[in-house]
């Protein structure tokens, strides 16, 4: 039997409040935050409890990706999972070096985000790269899987089940698509990801069967750079005002998890404006480890592992 890694990337989240500081250091290329932006940061964890429930998403994603594919390839090849963050420990680079002890010499890689940037994806590939190339370990790597139909039917089924639920006549109802902005300069140099989160956008508003769909950005970073817009809470307004719907159902779809973004960036900060407004806020349930949507990420990984065995 064949023996593949597989190294599955996230971004991480601080395991304790003691950890935000250096967590976000790390984010910040290593600049400590002033004490009012770790403040500020310390304040919206809080807000969601304190700490995020994403260390334990992503723990159980990467065991429920290593469980399908065990599955697939049963009698075939066995993966050895390993986990490497972006952002905090277990590094990608522990994670690489951790391979190279155990001998292994091929794996797949996949990051638990959907869409292609050089900001998210090429950079946790490329850091992967750099210690497997040390190491002479072969990566197979995954560059994105929105397009995967487990992701999009997952996406539409959930929408359609909250469009049900509404409160209002469907007609008088839209959906908002989002994903994490971007500087804005990505564009110039041809990055895909603006464009990914459009033709993400039409295929799930598509499956789900919904009438009036915009997309938008959300949790820009605190920069005086241009950050790619317009941001959602701006666009609510916006759309508020020019149609007039009387529920906006947000779908963080950049994201695969329960995390600070989803619970206090739309929970939080889009429902304030909801409710401002005298609006209805909505928002499905976020993936985390759901099986059919670990399926999408099973389906991409495999077309990685095909380049291993015939
Ligand atoms: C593209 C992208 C994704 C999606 C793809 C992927 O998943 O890789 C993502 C996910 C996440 N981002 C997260 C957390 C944070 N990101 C920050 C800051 C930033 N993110 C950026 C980009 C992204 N981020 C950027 C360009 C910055 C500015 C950096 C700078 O200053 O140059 C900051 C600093 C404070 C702030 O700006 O809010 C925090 C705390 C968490 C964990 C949440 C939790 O703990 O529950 C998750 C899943
Ligand atoms: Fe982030």
């Amino acid at each position: 039997m064949k023996t593949l890694g597989l190294l599955v990337m996230a971004y991480g989240t601080p395991y304790k409040p003691e950890d935000i500081e250096r967590y976000y250091t790390h984010i910040r290329r290593g600049r400590k935050p002033s004490p009012e932006a770790l403040a500020e940061l310390t304040e919206r964890y809080e807000a969601i409890g304190g700490v995020s429930p994403l260390a334990q998403v992503t723990i159980d994603q990467a065991e429920e990706l290593h469980r399908q594919l065990t599955e697939k390839y049963a009698g075939e090849i066995e993966f050895k999972l390993y986990l490497g963050l972006k952002h905090i420990e277990p590094f990608v680079e522990d994670a690489v070096e951790q391979m190279a002890k155990d001998g292994i010499t091929e794996a797949v890689t996949v990051v638990l985000a959907p869409h292609y940037s050089t900001f998210s994806i090429r950079s946790y590939n490329g850091r992967a790269k750099e210690v497997a190339d040390k190491h002479g370990i072969h990566l197979a790597s995954v560059e994105s899987w929105y397009k995967e139909e487990a992701f999009i039917d997952w996406w539409g089924t959930e929408i359609r089940k909250t469009f049900d639920a509404l409160p209002v006549p469907e007609d008088r109802a839209v959906l908002v698509v989002s994903a994490h902005s971007l500087p804005e300069k990505i564009i110039a140099n041809g990055d895909p990801y603006p464009e990914q989160l459009k033709e993400t956008a039409d295929l799930i508003a598509a499956r789900a069967g919904v009438k009036h769909m915009i997309t938008g950005w959300q949790s820009a970073g605190q920069t005086p750079e241009p950050w790619l817009g317009p941001d959602v809470q701006d666009l609510t307004r916006d759309v508020y005002e020019a149609e007039g719907y009387e529920a906006f159902v947000y779908v963080p779809v950049g994201f695969v998890a329960d995390h600070l973004e989803v619970l206090f960036d739309n929970d939080y900060e889009c429902k304030v404006v909801c409710d401002e407004l005298g609006i209805h806020y909505a928002r499905p349930i976020m993936p985390n480890a759901d099986p059919a949507f670990m399926k999408a990420v099973t389906e991409a990984v495999s077309k990685q592992v095909g380049s291993y065995v015939k």
